[in-house]
């Protein structure tokens, strides 16, 4: 089967600071400031074309780390990425310049991927068409709603047809018929054999899209493998962490943090 990524060791570090004056610090004086933490802590799989991985994990495991480093827009710290053709990331944060208005950031996203203005005048009106924004679509970014945002982010993603489709909570903003006809393209693109990365907190919708899972936890790839055999021990996990008193919860925290400030990358 062909590679469409191969993800080897990636580890993504932060510097967490006091306060804002030891970052400048920390420029000058190199690691006397700030205390390191991985979001990621050694991760390798790779990913064949077609296939279709749901990233699941509580909160802070590190999925929209991961999905910024596939889509180009991070770079990780440690390890390599190999990526087998165009990335378009569809986020929350989808990377919209607020003070432009929604017609004037198509243009300005596809000039950054290559387009010419040729193609993006045939482009745009299909774009307008499926973000579905009304007279909205000549207003500032900054006067939209983050579902409008995310309407305005996956139809300039879905439409420029990439290979690779990192889609990052992107959903869970929209109302439901919008959510229906992103799936609906989701599921056109998985039946053409794109490869698709899909950051979800419902399980459900995981199950129902993806084939295979990465469970993360506190920055390290805890299962990589079919989602019939992932998803069911993620589900019990999740059972057994939320019957933890509060006290427990925080413990299994502060461990996992632990980790991830104590992590030697391997070089
Ligand atoms: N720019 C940053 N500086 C410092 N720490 C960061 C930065 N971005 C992310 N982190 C930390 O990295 C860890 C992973 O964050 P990430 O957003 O990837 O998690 P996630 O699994 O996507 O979480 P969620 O489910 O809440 O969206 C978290 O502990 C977060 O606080």
């Amino acid at each position: 089967m062909e590679k469409s990524i191969i993800v080897n060791n990636v580890a993504k570090r932060y510097k967490l600071y006091q306060k804002p004056s030891e970052k400048i610090l920390d420029l000058l004086l190199p690691k006397s400031y700030g205390e390191e933490f991985f979001a990621l802590r050694g991760v390798s799989f790779e990913a064949e074309k077609g296939d279709v991985i749901g990233f699941i994990g509580v909160n802070g495991s590190g999925k929209s780390t991961l999905s910024n480093i596939l889509a180009g827009i991070v770079p990780p710290t440690y390890g390599d990425v190999t990526i087998n053709g165009q990335t378009a990331l569809i986020a929350v944060q989808s990377g919209l310049d607020n003070n432009l208005t929604g017609r004037d950031n198509i243009e300005l996203k596809c000039l950054m991927l290559g387009f010419t203005k040729e193609q993006i005048k045939e482009l745009e009106p299909e774009i307008i068409d499926f973000a579905d924004l009304g007279k909205f679509i000549d207003q500032p970014v900054k006067s939209y709603s983050s579902g409008m945002k995310s309407r305005l982010g996956f139809a300039i993603s879905v439409t420029i047809d990439p290979d690779i489709l990192v889609i990052d909570e992107a959903l869970s903003v929209g109302d439901k018929s919008f959510a229906e006809k992103c799936l609906d393209k989701m599921n056109e693109f998985k039946a053409r054999g794109k490869t698709i990365f899909f950051v979800s907190h419902s399980v459900g919708q995981m199950k129902r899209f993806c084939d295979k899972a990465l469970w993360l936890e506190f920055g390290k790839a805890k299962e990589f493998g079919p989602i019939e055999e992932v998803m069911p021990k993620y589900e019990k996990f999740l059972e057994e962490y939320k019957s933890m008193s509060k006290k427990e919860q925080k413990t299994f925290r502060q461990k996992g943090a632990e980790l991830q400030s104590a992590y030697e990358p391997i070089t």
